[in-house]
Order: structure tokens, then sequence, then C-alpha cells
């Protein structure tokens, strides 16, 4: 290790000791950091520039691609991470999976993953099948300077959503079927997608990432016990998978308010609330040890700019007593959304909690 890297993994002490990283690791910081979810994407006139013509997943293996849109609400917005550029399904694209992403629609998989010889065809991932990353990854850090990169991975239950019903699904129907109907296929097929996940993320932490987000959207379609005989052993394979590197490990979900504490247990260091369930609440939910990341509607940046501020201001109080506070929407940023409406959000939470 030498003298201008940190103990943890092989970012600068500058992006070690970053507001964001030290939110994560509930360490005082000189202002609460923002970044959001979603906030590359089409929200940005640039971002549709840069995209005309290239199919999302085509323009999710090209570095050059991935590093400009990555950097382009960094540059915009000022906010305090970047995150990486990609989609949840692109580790399974990366194994031979037959999927695509449709415009409007999500992730839509040609053959469904129904059947114990369906499972053969996930197999394990390695580095090589996701080159692409490592080398996106290696040109972003350099141009990050001090900027923390987050990576990211869909979490089995969300991947296995997609999988299994072979596109978006809002009662997850066949997905529960399975989980109920045919345990130990349901199990072996998480565990399966927990290897996959743990490799992928480690691929993106040997890279540079400083953090990572295990994005488990849909999970709050579950029960908490259905969650804890089911879902909590795979998604903390995947967490146990990158514990050794010491980076900040990110668990997010949408709908989750009865599963804050079993998510944060999963092996999360920060959990994401959405906003449904207010900070000091879900503080109580999750229990000591952890940060939180949250948490406006994201729908609130549709509103006048001082309804934004107003409803910043509430989360911001709710967040006075947190040990860590990351300030980001309850879920993505929507297409439609105002990006000067982001930028002003940026500079508001950092006026109002820079010690
Ligand atoms: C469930 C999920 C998916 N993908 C993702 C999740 C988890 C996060 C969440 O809950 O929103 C994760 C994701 N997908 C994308 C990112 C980019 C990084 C960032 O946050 O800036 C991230 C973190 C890019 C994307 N992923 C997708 C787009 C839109 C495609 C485009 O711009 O052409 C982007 C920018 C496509 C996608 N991919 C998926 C959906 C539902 C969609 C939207 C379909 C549509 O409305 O067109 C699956």
């Amino acid at each position: 290790m030498s003298a201008n890297q940190s103990p943890a993994g092989k970012q600068p002490t500058a992006t070690y000791d970053s507001a964001f990283l030290r939110a994560c690791r509930r360490e005082p910081v000189p202002h609460t950091p923002v970044w959001f979810m979603r906030q590359a994407g089409r929200s940005l006139p640039e971002y549709r520039k840069v995209r005309e013509g290239i199919p999302m997943l085509e323009s999710c293996m090209r570095p050059d691609l991935v590093t400009e849109i990555t950097l382009q609400p960094v540059r915009r917005h000022g906010v305090d991470a970047a995150i990486y550029f990609s989609d949840i399904v692109v580790p399974l694209k990366a194994i031979g999976i037959d999927l695509d992403i449709k415009p409007g629609v999500g992730p839509v998989v040609e053959r469904p993953v129904r059947s114990r010889a369906d499972l053969a065809r996930l197999r394990d991932l390695t580095p090589e099948d996701v080159s692409y990353v490592t080398e996106a990854i290696g040109l972003l850090t350099r141009e990050l300077g001090s900027t923390p990169l987050i990576g990211f991975a869909g979490a089995p239950f969300t991947l296995a959503s997609y999988l299994v019903e072979g596109g978006p699904s809002r009662n997850h129907e066949h997905t529960k079927a399975m989980m109920y109907g045919d345990p130990q296929l349901w199990a072996d097929l998480l565990d399966r997608l927990a290897g996959i996940t743990g490799a992928f993320l480690k691929v993106q932490i040997e890279a540079g990432a400083s953090a990572v987000q295990l994005f488990d959207s849909w999970v709050g379609a579950l029960a908490p016990a259905d969650y804890r005989r089911s879902v909590l052993p795979a998604s903390a394979k995947v967490f146990r998978a990158v514990a050794d590197y010491g980076v900040p490990r990110i668990h997010f979900g949408v709908g989750t308010g009865e599963l804050l504490g079993l998510l944060g247990e999963a092996g999360a260091d920060v959990v994401g609330v959405d906003w449904r369930v207010p900070l000091d609440e879900a503080a109580r939910r999750v229990g000591p040890g952890r940060a939180l990341q949250g948490n406006l509607d994201p729908a609130v940046l549709f509103s006048t700019p001082e309804a934004v501020q107003t409803k910043a201001r509430e989360i911001l109080d709710a967040a006075a007593g947190l040990e860590g506070h990351v300030f980001n929407l309850g879920h993505g940023v929507l297409p439609a959304t105002d990006p000067d409406a982001l930028t002003r959000l940026v500079s508001y939470v950092h006026e109002q909690t820079a010690r």
C-alpha cells in the first residue's frame, strides 16, 4: 500500500475521505452527500444525444460511452458520487442469456427460466465475460478524481423475477409460484444468481469501484417471513462475497418498509429507504450500526422549487439524529424530470448541511 492509498482497496486517500464514503462509514462529514439513483439517463439531454441510435445493452458494452454517460450527472449536478452506467441484466447477458432491454418496457427474456433444465443455462460469470466493465472503470476512476464510483448489481430476487416472468411483472406470479411450489429449485436458482452477482460486484471493486449497491427493486412484494426464508440467504451470500474488500455495501428495494431490518441483516452497511417510511422511523427499524440512504419521492421533483425544498428539509430533519445519512431519492430519477430541479436540490442539501 503506497502512502496516498487508503486502507480499504485501491482508491486514493482523497476518495476514501470523500463525504459520501465517510457517511457510509458513519463518520463525521463536511456536508450531507447527495447522489441520485438513475442520475445518468433520459432526464439529461446530453445523455439522449450520445445514446441516439445505440441500443441500451450495446451502450453498456462500450467503455468510451459508459465513461461519458457516467460522468454526465457528476459534471452537471455536482453530486457526491458517480454510479457506474450499466443495467442489472448486463451480467446475465454476459453469460449468454438471450435477453434484451426494450425501450419503455425494460428487460425482456426470450426463454424464461422455469425448470431445472433451464437452470443449466445460468453458468458462472468470469471477469473475461465483462472485460469492458474493467476497462470502463479504469477509464472512469482516472477521470473522477476524488469522486467515488458506486458499482452495482441486481439482487437475486429481482433478477429471478425478470428471468422467471420473462419480463417486467406487477404481481410476480410465476416467480412466487416457483418460490412456494418448488422451494428447492427456487433456492438453487437464487444461489446460482448470488454467485453470478457476487462475481460481478468483485470485478467492479477490483477495477476501482469504491462502494457497491445491491438493487433488490421488487422485493417489497414479499412478506418478511418469506423474505427471511427464501431470499435473505442468497442476498447475504452476495454481501459475504465482497465483505473482505471493506468497501461500503448499500442494499436498496422499493416498498420495503416491513423489510428494512432484514435488508440490513442480510449484510448491508447502508440501507436504502423509499419515501414511504420517514428516516427516523427507518432508523428504528434498521437498528444501530448501519447508515441510511434516501428518501425523497422522485415525483416531488415535478413540483415547485419551494415544495422540493420543503420536502428535502423534512428529510434532513428526520435524518438529524442518524449515525450516517446519504441523501438520495426513494427510487430512480423519472425520465421526464427537469434536470435543473436535480441540480438545485444538490446545492440545497449541501448548503443546508455545511458544517
Ligand atoms: C429494476 C432495474 C432495471 N435496471 C436497474 C434496476 C434497478 C434500479 C431500479 O429499481 O430502478 C438498474 C439500472 N439501470 C440503469 C442504471 C444506471 C445507473 C444510474 O443509476 O444512473 C441502473 C442503476 C440504466 C438504465 N436502464 C434502462 C434505462 C433506459 C433505457 C434507455 O435509456 O434507452 C437506463 C438508462 C432500462 C431499464 N432496465 C430496467 C428497467 C425497469 C428499465 C426501464 C425501461 C424503460 O422505461 O425504458 C431494469
